[in-house]
């Protein structure tokens, strides 16, 4: 059985009969997905990632994007973040089309070896888009030791990345998307690659600074656990090519933490309900309008 809240506030997308995530009425939206489809040219014929993705985010959501390995969850945020153009359908922030990185929008990617500049110190690399959005130097000074504050870094601002450990070093990267001060933070899988118990501990300081500081975050995890942990809403995906397979409010309560709200039977309904999902997407199934 569904738990209750699958399919509250979804309302039907403008364009027929394709499956779509939530959407909002005109002008509410921050975030808007609509009709996203993206082909691969490739040299052994094209790849159709993403076939039709529609869904928007309000202001100030935190909502987390599943979906099979492939399924296209990096080609989606490439494309929401300007990095990728859409073969069709567009992106729209603030109700105007993406057609490059905007300004408002901050992305934390799972590599944090590779996004973080070696020979720079944490507060440099802190700075560093401060000072390329021609944001004055006393702010600037401002903005990076609060947000090494915020990831609770605020006593190694002269290290350099590689004297800090995994774990370390992705609140780094947090911290220099924070300083940003996006009103859009999309995450690709940023904690792939840390142990379990920094996982945890980087899981609630995502939600803190979500709450803090206001933010409507996009969040891509392949952990359907973290998924439900962390969301106030889970966007699943079919298999390739993608579709929006279903839209999930996540009604747990608003304050979280790792033993309680892990342990609650509403935590193992919906964490249930969004694994089978996952494991019928791997099975090729998609929703019925998607074959129509
Ligand atoms: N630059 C590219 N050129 C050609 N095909 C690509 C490219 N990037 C991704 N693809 C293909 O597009 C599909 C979706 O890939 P994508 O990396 O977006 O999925 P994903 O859901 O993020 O995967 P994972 O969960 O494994 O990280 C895959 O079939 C992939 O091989």
């Amino acid at each position: 059985m569904q738990p209750d809240a699958i399919s509250a506030k979804t309302t039907p997308a403008p364009q027929g009969p394709v499956p779509s995530g939530r959407t909002l009425p005109e002008g509410e939206a921050l975030l808007s997905v609509r009709g996203l489809k993206k082909v691969y040219s490739t040299d052994g014929g094209p790849i159709e990632a993403v076939r039709n993705l529609t869904f928007d985010l309000g202001h100030g959501e935190l909502a987390c994007l599943v979906g099979p390995s492939g399924s296209g969850k990096t080609t989606l945020l490439k494309c929401i973040a300007g990095l990728l153009g859409a073969t069709e359908g567009e992106v729209l922030l603030d109700g105007k089309k993406v057609t490059a990185p905007p300004k408002k929008m901050a992305v934390v990617f799972q590599e944090y070896g590779r996004s973080l500049f070696p020979w720079l110190r944490v507060e440099d690399n802190v700075e560093l888009p401060l000072k390329n959005a021609g944001v004055p130097k006393a702010e600037r000074r401002q903005r990076v030791a609060d947000a090494l504050e915020a990831v609770g870094l605020a006593d190694v601002p002269k290290s350099y990345p590689w004297q800090l450990s995994g774990g370390m070093q992705q609140r780094v990267a947090i911290a220099r998307a924070v300083a940003y001060q996006p009103e859009v933070l999309l995450m690709d899988e940023p904690f792939a690659a840390v142990d379990a118990q920094t996982r945890a501990d980087l899981e609630d300081l995502t939600r803190r600074l979500w709450k803090d500081l206001g933010m409507t975050i996009l969040f891509v995890t392949h952990d359907i656990d973290e998924s439900v942990y962390l969301g106030e809403r889970v966007i699943i995906l079919s298999s390739s090519p993608t579709v929006v397979q279903e839209d999930i409010r996540i009604d747990l309560p608003a304050d979280r933490d790792q033993l309680e709200t892990r342990g609650m039977p509403r935590f193992t309904e919906l964490r249930h309900h969004v694994y089978e999902q996952i494991q019928l997407a791997k099975k090729g199934h998609r929703p019925d309008a998607a074959l129509a």
